[in-house]
């Protein structure tokens, strides 16, 4: 049996979901998948179980990145890493909406790009079922606590109606084309669904602020000509990032698993 080199991880982001990747693969639990390096912007120094790097250097080491950093990343590296022929999986899919970067992105290589379903579940029945014909009604709702949906484009009026609501406020309805770009950090869910939809303006989302929203929730329901389906998944905020769900790392270690796929493993 011819045994594969493992895949030599590069890591961009040492925060909420950062952390939990870079220390399970540190610690080897990941078969066929070796941490090479960290990239953050902050100085990280010994608390980091590999050497920090510039992505510049990583691409010098790696064969994949794991992105756990936020769009902009997508946005600033994205074709760079593919081109330099490293594969690419990104968390921050809220990045994709944009058609011009996908299109960058799908027409760069030779690295291929993955994305992981982070905080959102049903992706593969969903692009199961498009197969069949579109998904002529798909809605995403997204309730979070206040706090972690503040944006600095919000105005006093919004701003004060979720600091001092006592219940659910929509604060903002739309689709998953500008839901994204409105919340960078919290609602990339959206463009999961999107991407499992295959069409962002298809996607119909709505984000609540909710203060008793002791759990973030993903309730997504769509239907076509084939079947009608519904998801909900209520996950515990992360404590020191309450904007991710505690979930996500392990979404992000899952990818990492089907991506390394060595034998030993039902993946
Ligand atoms: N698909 C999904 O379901 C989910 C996706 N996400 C995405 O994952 C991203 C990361 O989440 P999370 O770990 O919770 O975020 P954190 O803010 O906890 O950590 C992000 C880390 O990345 C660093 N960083 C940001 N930009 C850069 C950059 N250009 N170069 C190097 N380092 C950078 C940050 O440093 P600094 O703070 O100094 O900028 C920070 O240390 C989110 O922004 C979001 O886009 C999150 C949750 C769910
Ligand atoms: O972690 C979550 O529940 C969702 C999230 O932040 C995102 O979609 O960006």
């Amino acid at each position: 049996m011819s045994s594969t080199a493992p895949r030599s991880v590069g890591l961009i982001g040492w925060g909420a979901i950062g952390r939990v990747v870079g220390g399970a693969l540190a610690a080897g639990e990941i078969p066929g998948a070796e941490l090479v390096c960290v990239v953050d912007n902050r100085p990280l120094g010994d608390s980091v179980p590999a050497p920090q790097r510039t992505l510049e250097q990583a691409l010098e080491s790696c064969d994949l990145i794991v992105e756990a950093a936020g769009q902009g990343v997508v946005r600033e590296w994205g074709t760079t890493i593919l081109a330099s022929g490293t594969d690419l999986l990104v968390a921050s899919t809220g990045a994709l909406t944009d058609e011009r970067l996908a299109k960058e992105l799908l027409n760069a290589g030779p690295g291929r790009v993955y994305f992981t379903g982070g905080a959102v579940g049903g992706l593969d029945l969903l692009q199961a079922a498009r197969a069949m014909g579109p998904l002529d009604d798909v809605h995403l709702t997204t309730t979070k606590l206040p706090s972690t949906l503040e944006q600095p484009w919000m105005d006093e009026e919004l701003l004060g109606r979720m600091r001092s609501a006592t219940g659910p406020v929509e604060v903002m309805a739309g689709t998953a084309r500008d839901v994204p770009v409105k919340f960078p950090k919290s609602t990339n869910v959206a463009a999961s669904v999107a991407l499992a939809v295959g069409d962002s303006d298809a996607v119909r989302v709505s984000v609540v602020a909710d203060p008793a929203a002791r759990h973030t929730s993903h309730v997504v329901e769509a239907s076509g000509a084939h079947g009608s389906y519904r998801f909900e998944v209520r996950h515990l905020p992360d404590t020191a990032n309450p904007a991710t769900s505690q979930v996500v790392p392990y979404a992000v270690l899952r990818s990492l698993a089907a991506l390394a796929g060595r034998t030993g493993q039902i993946l």
